[in-house]
């Protein structure tokens, strides 16, 4: 049992290895591991009025606007009072941010800054299960059975604006809204930025800067958890 509640949020460009850090953060130091893109398609997969709303944004490749990320999100965090989470996917602007402020105080905060020429070879090659948003690599992290996901065996896709064609406006958008976040997150001294190209080589750097601050627990725990 961990004595005090830990709130994290991680950040980074699409394709940086915020879903697969998310994960092993969750597997070893037992945080819920929150992800707004699962939380958005449960609401559309359970017919919600925000999700409905959301999807229309989400086909078109645009992001959901703040004022309904907001009402949809912190209302579920404010649930979570007995519970340590790691946010990601939120908050992505600085209207987020702020309005996340105003709900809870984080702890921490992970940025992780991927050179360009590594986030499209990962995001060229990413494959996803839809229906859980389980990801995977060919190269890093393939599926046991080629274009299936590992636990329903149902067909892996891969998304438009993962290919190089969408990603530089994808990006440049990111750093746009990204910087006044991380800015403010630097000013309060919870930030902390990694770099590299490879998720194993920065894996170490998170894991023990978490260490110093939660302690870890026995692998078997394992759980991913979707927001409720
Ligand atoms: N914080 C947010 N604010 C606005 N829209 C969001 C937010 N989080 C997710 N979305 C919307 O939901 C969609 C799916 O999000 P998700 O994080 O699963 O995938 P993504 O865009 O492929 O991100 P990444 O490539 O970084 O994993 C996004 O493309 C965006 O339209
Ligand atoms: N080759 C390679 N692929 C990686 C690495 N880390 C993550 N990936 C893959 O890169 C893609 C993007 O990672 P993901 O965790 O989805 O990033 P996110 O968009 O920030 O959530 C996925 O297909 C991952 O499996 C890495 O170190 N090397």
């Amino acid at each position: 049992m961990m004595a005090k509640l830990f709130r994290a949020v991680i950040m980074g460009p699409p394709g940086s290895g915020k879903g697969t850090i998310s994960e092993r953060i969750a597997q070893r130091f037992g945080l819920k591991h929150l992800s707004s893109g699962d939380f958005l398609r449960e609401n559309i997969a359970a017919n919600t009025e925000a999700g409905v709303l959301a999807k229309t944004y989400i086909e078109r490749g645009l992001m959901v606007p703040d004022h309904v990320m907001t009402r949809l999100l912190l209302p579920r965090l404010e649930e979570m009072t007995c519970h340590s989470w790691l946010m990601d996917g939120f908050p992505c602007t600085l209207a987020q941010a702020k309005a996340l402020n105003s709900t809870c105080d984080l702890d921490l905060v992970i940025s992780l800054n991927i050179p360009y020429e590594t986030l499209k070879d990962r995001l060229s090659d990413r494959w996803i299960h839809p229906a859980s948003g389980r990801v995977y690599n060919m190269g890093f992290n393939p599926p046991r059975v080629q274009g299936r996901d590992d636990l329903s065996g149902e067909p892996l896709i891969q998304h438009d604006d993962d290919q190089p064609e969408a990603l530089v406006a994808r990006l440049r958008h990111y750093k746009d809204v990204a910087k006044p976040v991380i800015d403010l997150y630097k000013s309060k001294g919870i930030l902390h930025m990694f770099s590299g190209t490879e998720t194993d080589r920065i894996w170490p750097y998170i894991n023990s800067l978490l260490s110093t601050k939660i302690p870890s627990r026995p692998e078997t725990d394992t759980q991913h958890i979707p927001l409720p």
